[in-house]
């Protein structure tokens, strides 16, 4: 099967000048990460991993220093291919303040996509950003709040909505969770399977967090310090993990560690040796 999206042998150093020293950061050291159509793709990793620069890449919002995003199996080179890539691809940010202006009404805020795509007129927008609300389980009346009349519950069903409305067939969805409450959290991963089967969603599901990982992707891609360390079908890697990167991360989880253990700050096998920092 053809990927819908990858992300092909993607490097990124930054630059940055620090004292008029320049310093270069290996944010991605040659990953590659494919979804398959309708397929749920975990990245996790400690903060720090190049998870969010690399699914920034996937996207065009940063550039690789080299390496090559494919849509539907084809280079993505020119700017007609990056723009047919943003009509099928959207990114969920994790913060959705940031990410909804905060002047905005959200009915004006979920219209915009539409607009700036050039799909439909006043009232088939309207009825589209009526559609949207009612998907991800929100009533009519929201299209007048502004974000800061909203929960950050509702604030990310919003997010999810904005990123729905040109029918996309890809998410890429950057700790959507991580802000939110745990029974809130669970609400808006409850909503994000429910639309993932009935639209046929690929994701691309960022996290830190190895238990909503577990509950949501079928595949699970492990970074460390920019790198892959393993990736595999989450029951494999949950039931038997190859690197001791991935077995650290497992006894972080509070149900799964001992008291006493130590937590993250684990070193992977291949790196600088595998053991328990
Ligand atoms: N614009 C930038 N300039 C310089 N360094 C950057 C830039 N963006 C990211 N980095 C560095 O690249 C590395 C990877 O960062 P990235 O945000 O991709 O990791 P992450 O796994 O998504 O972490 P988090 O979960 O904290 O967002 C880090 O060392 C980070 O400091």
């Amino acid at each position: 099967m053809t990927a819908i999206l990858e992300g092909r042998n993607i490097v990124k150093t930054f630059t940055t000048r620090r004292g008029g020293q320049k310093h270069e950061v290996r944010a991605v050291g040659d990953v590659t990460v494919a979804a398959d159509r309708g397929e749920i793709v975990g990245l996790v990793g400690e903060s720090g991993c190049g998870k969010t620069t690399f699914s920034r890449i996937l996207i065009g919002i940063e550039t690789a220093s080299s390496g090559t995003v494919l849509h539907d199996g084809k280079p993505v080179a020119t700017k007609a291919d990056w723009k047919a890539l943003r009509r099928d691809v959207q990114y969920v940010f994790q913060d959705p303040y940031t990410s909804l202006c905060p002047t905005m009404r959200i009915g004006e805020a979920l219209a915009e996509p539409l607009l700036v795509h050039g799909i439909g007129d006043k009232s088939e927008r309207a009825e589209r950003v009526r559609e949207a609300l009612s998907l991800v389980g929100l009533q009519g009346f929201i299209a007048d709040r502004l974000p800061s009349q909203l929960s950050g519950g509702q604030r990310q069903r919003v997010s999810l909505a904005r990123a729905l409305m040109i029918r996309p067939r890809v998410l890429i969805c950057d700790e959507i969770v991580s802000g939110l409450d745990v029974s809130v959290q669970a609400q808006v991963l409850t909503l994000l399977t429910e639309l993932q089967a009935s639209l046929g969603l690929s994701l691309i599901f960022i996290s830190h967090d190895l238990r909503v990982i577990r509950y949501l992707c079928d595949r699970v891609v492990v970074m460390y310090r920019g790198e892959i360390v393993e990736q595999g079908p989450v029951e494999r890697v949950f039931g038997a993990p190859e690197s001791d990167y991935t077995r650290g991360l497992l006894a972080a989880i509070p149900d799964h560690s001992r008291r006493g253990e130590p937590r993250l700050g684990l070193r992977p096998a291949g790196h600088e040796g595998a053991r328990l920092a």
